[in-house]
């Protein structure tokens, strides 16, 4: 495993982000209670980033695959007029009750909508001319979800696809795993792909980002 930050540099990245929403210390901390892998919401300065973002690109439409406890979902709607739409999606329907319960404290029903179910099959159904999509779910099925969501994508939208350094496995010649390689794979297709230009910001664990052409 090759380290993408430092530990001290990711506390002092932490340390000077504008302070974090107290409904999202909230939620954090509920997640870190009741969630056996709570590392996989984006947390401070990555849900930031996501609000900015949003915030910045005047986004009315944003699709999230992957929605976890719903912490990166109330970021990017943070950064929304009040007649944005977020759709997020997530699979297990174990979470709905703390997803919903965080979007309420949030006020944010009108702008967030939760699907409960899987993905693939949803994501057919939803609008086109989408400002913002984060791929956020199960690692393997990233091509397809950036196939299924480029096409719904406005022109110069931006894909975000998370954990694409994989705690740094990515750049690790010794390590070959066949989660790394899919990633690896999913990563050098996206940089030859003429529908768009990329590159990865190592924030976190790596946020890889693809603007429509
Ligand atoms: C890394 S977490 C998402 C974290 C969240 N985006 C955040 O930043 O707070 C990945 C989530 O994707 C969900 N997931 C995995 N496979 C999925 C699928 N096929 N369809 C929808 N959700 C899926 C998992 O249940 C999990 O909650």
């Amino acid at each position: 495993m090759l380290p993408i930050t430092h530990p001290e540099i990711d506390k002092y990245i932490e340390k000077v982000a504008t302070e974090e929403d107290p409904i999202l210390v909230e939620l954090d901390r509920a997640t870190h209670f009741q969630e056996n892998l709570p590392h996989m919401l984006s947390g401070h300065p990555q849900g930031l980033f996501l609000t900015i973002l949003a915030k910045s690109m005047n986004a009315k439409n944003i699709l999230e695959i992957g929605t976890f406890t719903g912490y990166a979902a109330i970021a990017l709607a943070k950064g929304m007029d009040s007649n944005g739409q977020l759709n997020t999606i997530e699979i297990d329907d174990e979470k709905e009750d703390i997803i919903q319960k965080f979007i309420n404290k949030a006020n944010l029903n009108e702008i967030i909508k939760l699907h409960i179910g899987e993905a693939l099959d949803i994501i057919p159904s939803l609008d086109d001319e989408i400002d913002i999509i984060f791929i956020d779910a199960d690692k393997m099925n990233n091509d397809a979800y950036f196939e299924l969501c480029l096409p719904k994508l406005r022109s110069g939208g931006l894909l975000l696809i998370d954990n694409v350094l994989w705690k740094g496995n990515v750049a690790d010649p010794e390590i070959n795993d066949k989660m790394t390689k899919a990633i690896m794979d999913f990563n050098i297709k996206v940089t030859s792909d003429k529908r768009v230009q990329s590159c990865i910001l190592p924030l976190r664990d790596g946020i890889l980002m693809a603007q429509k052409l």
